[in-house]
């Protein structure tokens, strides 16, 4: 189910597979989107369209799960060239970090320069509602605590320094621009900024962990993106996430609610 599990990440293997991408195909994608879960529907918006399933990419990892289809589409969003992940990899699925963050390698060889990155996640801040939209200003990389993170091992600077910064993690400029465009469109209501937290997965938390990382700052969690965000500015591309809240963290004993994927995912 997982083929070239510990292998294909290095540079050689990424621009294998960015020139057999661009060979392929007459786009030549500035910006790079994921799609995330229940969110692949983005990737619609594309005109002009040549799509890759991930099974017949050169190293890609397969989608495991569902609401993520496993395509990489490369097309048009209004008269630019942009490439598109409906759907993205996870910890939890299995893989090497390595290999999970992989795709923002290749986007970068692909001449990406701004990815916008997607995710469904659980509200932990109060004053969230479910259908909200979070601008990402920062995150807290619970893996990378604990050394799952996607740069250990050696450095190949033909990506990236050595200790990458990353207080700088999130585009301000576009933090800025989404929140102008967002007020424009009359988003007001459901348009916040906060700080995504990431975990491993695959279970949601604890009653008792979701108190901890509100108290750590966090206003939502969920289980990807800070890895990509890692990846991605370690080789000068400008990031700039959101987070749809598709539901709210269970933070009170009392409570019935209980968290599930079909939720998260819309089905
Ligand atoms: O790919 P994202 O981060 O949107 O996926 C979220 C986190 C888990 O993969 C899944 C939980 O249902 O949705
Ligand atoms: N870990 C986690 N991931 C999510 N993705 C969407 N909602 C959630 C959540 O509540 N917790």
């Amino acid at each position: 189910m997982f083929p070239d599990l510990n292998t294909g990440f290095t540079y050689e293997d990424c621009k294998a597979t960015a020139d057999w991408l661009l060979a392929q195909t007459d786009v030549r994608p500035l910006v790079g989107i994921v799609c995330g879960s229940g969110l692949g529907g983005l990737a619609d918006m594309l005109k002009d369209q040549v799509a890759f399933n991930y099974k017949d990419i050169p190293n890609f990892p397969q989608s495991t799960v569902h609401g993520h289809a496993g395509r990489l589409v490369f097309g048009t969003l209004k008269g630019r060239d942009c490439v598109c992940m409906q759907g993205r990899f996870h910890l939890y699925e299995g893989y090497p970090i390595q290999k999970i963050t992989l795709p923002m390698r290749i986007f970068k060889l692909l001449g990406v320069e701004t990815v916008m990155l997607t995710n469904a996640a659980g509200g932990l801040n109060q004053d969230f509602k479910v259908g909200d939209i979070m601008i990402i200003k920062d995150h807290l990389n619970i893996p990378g605590f604990a050394g799952n993170h996607p740069l250990v091992g050696p450095n190949d600077e033909r990506f990236g320094v050595r200790f990458p910064c990353m207080s700088d993690a999130y585009d301000r400029e576009l933090q800025q621009l989404a929140m102008d465009v967002g007020h424009e469109l009359g988003f007001t209501d459901f348009l916040r900024e906060g700080v995504y937290c990431m975990l491993g997965g695959p279970s949601f938390e604890t009653i008792a962990e979701c108190r901890m990382l509100s108290k750590l700052g966090a206003d939502a969690v969920g289980m990807s993106t800070a890895h990509e965000v890692v990846v991605a500015r370690h080789c000068g591309m400008r990031v700039f996430a959101l987070s749809l809240i598709t539901n709210l963290a269970v933070m009170d004993y009392d409570s019935e609610e209980k968290a599930n994927h079909e939720e998260v995912s819309g089905g």
